[in-house]
């Protein structure tokens, strides 16, 4: 297949590939990791040094959990880390608040957040024509991702809007606790499939906003070709293809077209069809119905059909993507705290049977959230200079080869956005130097020089981890629902912590998009859930590894019961 694509690093959303990538390498390779105290302050200078005057961390965490492996990095490293060694990119982990606050917040006229390229290159070349210039929000940059994201924010954000779904979410919800109570009684097949189960819910529960339509994930016995089947199938595969095409080598899609690639963009073209069917009942839908409605009882669906029909088919792929496993991850994370901790599931119960109050709910979903974030950590690239607590971080490193039989003691470094030129020395015997850009289009020049790539700088906000730090929520491994609710004077107060700290839905202008959706989809099944059924854990705690996202690691080992 003809690669002419101009492909760029892209966003994804939630599931932040790079720490996925960033475990598979410290799984495999040998990680060399600087302190950053060291290395900040004179980034060029340590990134031109031999292994010798690297140290050398070796195989960290083969569990692969990334609350752990960064627990190791700060205790080894302190609270500027960089870490070597990945495919694309070099990490910056900011473990102080203030740091990372000040680089996001500079950053937040254009946020960068990397992705996949291949769904840029879906989207932007193989099926230019059927997207018409929109690229989504998972794979778009600058003004590419702003344009569509502020065509999408007022139809997704406004909390009156979503509020709209409560009912019909409510009878998704009660068919849910029906099945389980149903499924409990069917031996161990809860312990090894509850995820499974709550994927189901969560696609039936998006897909009723996205496609305007009840898929009927819930039905027993889902045939292979029913199209819920096929769009749960999709959005797996296509996180499954994209890493496996992207990160594991040989990365050689943009020169040959490999099976899991075309395999990958098969499956968005089945994602796309599938969904342009429900979409194109929606819009008969309207059109039978007629336009005369007030604008505040329009779908979220009507309202982006009404943008442009591709916007809507776009957006539900989005939520389809991004919206499945990080609410079946969060609700099960959720009802585990509940079954361990059964005072506070007796005083949600209550709280849920007198109907005065969500106050308790909302703060038993924010305590989870805290302790277990499907998101364990927020990241941005740079795309321009900073200086952190006294330490230079580039926009981003030129990696220039010296030519084997070059003699010259130095090589050239100049920018086409008019920079001034700078020569930059070879050290002896170092045949490799990394020169940090100072203007986005730095380039060495060929004196000497054999080849040279641009290597870019993700910074890190390591949240997961930091949220459960004694320091910034007292009792921070314990599941205290009150810490929400307390006055200001009480040590729990959790307004006494940096604003940072605690962020499982994001930062800033590029932070979840479906939040609102995803909160009331949790709240509405919880009620539900709670009000008939007592939950309790049996065996060993459930544990967290890190794949894209976080998941659980089965068995699954809750109990269901009719509460009194
Ligand atoms: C509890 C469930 C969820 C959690 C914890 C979560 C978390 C996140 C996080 C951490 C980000 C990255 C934000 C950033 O970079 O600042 C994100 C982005 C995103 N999320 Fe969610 N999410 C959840 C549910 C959903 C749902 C239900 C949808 C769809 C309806 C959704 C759609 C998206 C999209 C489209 C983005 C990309 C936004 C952009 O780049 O502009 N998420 N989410």
């Amino acid at each position: 297949m003809a690669r002419t694509a101009k492909v760029q690093l892209w966003s994804c959303p939630v599931w932040n590939i790079y720490m996925h990538s960033l475990l598979q390498v410290v799984r495999s390779v040998k990680l060399t990791i600087q302190q950053g105290l060291d290395t900040c302050r004179r980034y060029g200078a340590v990134y031109g040094v031999t292994a010798r005057r690297r140290q050398t961390l070796g195989t960290v965490n083969p569990a692969g959990n990334f609350f752990d492996m960064v627990f190791v990095f700060h205790k080894k490293f302190g609270p500027i880390v960089r870490v070597e060694g990945l495919p694309r990119s070099t990490l910056l982990i900011l473990y102080e608040p203030e740091h990372f606050e000040q680089v996001y917040k500079a950053e937040e006229t254009n946020p960068l957040r990397p992705g996949f390229d291949t769904s840029e290159y879906y989207r932007g070349v193989l099926r230019k024509a059927r997207f018409g210039g929109y690229y989504g929000l998972t794979s778009a940059q600058g003004p590419k991702w702003r344009d569509f994201r502020t065509k999408v924010n007022p139809a997704l954000l406004k909390p009156k809007l979503v509020k709209l779904y409560a009912p019909a979410l409510g009878e998704i919800a009660e068919e849910m606790v029906d099945r389980l109570t149903k499924l409990s009684g069917k031996g161990d097949y809860l312990q090894n499939n509850f995820d499974l189960e709550m994927t189901k819910w969560s696609l039936e529960s998006v897909a009723l906003v996205g496609l305007g339509a009840r898929l009927g994930c819930l039905e027993d016995d889902l045939k292979e070709d029913h199209p819920a089947r096929q769009l749960m199938q999709c959005a797996k595969d296509i996180l499954d293809l994209s890493f496996k095409t992207e990160l594991l080598p040989p990365a050689i899609w943009k020169y040959i077209a490999t099976p899991n690639f075309k395999k990958l963009m098969n499956t968005y073209d089945l994602q796309w069809d599938i969904s342009k069917i429900y979409i194109d009942q929606a819009q008969n839908k309207i059109k039978e119905r007629g336009h005369d409605v007030p604008e505040e009882d329009k779908s979220i669906i009507e309202k982006l059909i009404a943008i442009d029909e591709r916007v809507a088919i776009l957006m539900a792929n989005e939520m389809l993507m991004a919206g499945i496993d990080t609410v079946a991850f969060s609700i099960t994370g959720i009802l585990y705290h509940l079954a361990t901790n059964q005072g506070a599931q007796d005083k949600l119960r209550e709280e849920i049977r007198t109907g005065e109050s969500r106050r308790y709910l909302r703060a038993c979903m924010k305590e989870a959230l805290r302790i277990w974030a499907v998101v364990p950590s927020n990241l941005r690239r740079t795309s321009k200079e900073h200086v952190v607590d006294g330490y230079r971080v580039p926009i981003g490193l030129i990696r220039a080869t010296r030519h084997p039989t070059s003699t010259a003691s130095t090589f050239a470094v100049h920018s086409s956005t008019g920079g001034p030129r700078v020569d930059a020395a070879w050290s002896t015997n170092i045949r490799v130097v990394y020169y940090e850009m100072r203007v986005g289009s730095d380039a060495p020049t060929a004196r000497g020089v054999r080849g040279a790539s641009v290597r870019t700088i993700d910074v890190i906000a390591p949240n997961e981890y930091l949220s459960r730090m004694d320091k910034y929520f007292p009792r921070g491994s314990e599941f205290v629902p009150e810490r929400w609710l307390v006055e200001k004077t009480d040590p729990l107060y959790h307004g006494n912590t940096h604003p940072m700290v605690y962020a499982p839905f994001g930062i800033g202008v590029r932070s979840c998009i479906g939040r609102r959706i995803a909160e009331l989809e949790i709240e509405v099944f919880l009620t539900k859930l709670i009000d008939k059924q007592k939950v309790t854990w049996f065996g060993p705690p459930l544990k967290i590894v890190s794949k894209i996202i976080n998941s659980f690691d089965k068995p699954y080992n809750f109990k269901f019961e009719n509460a009194l």
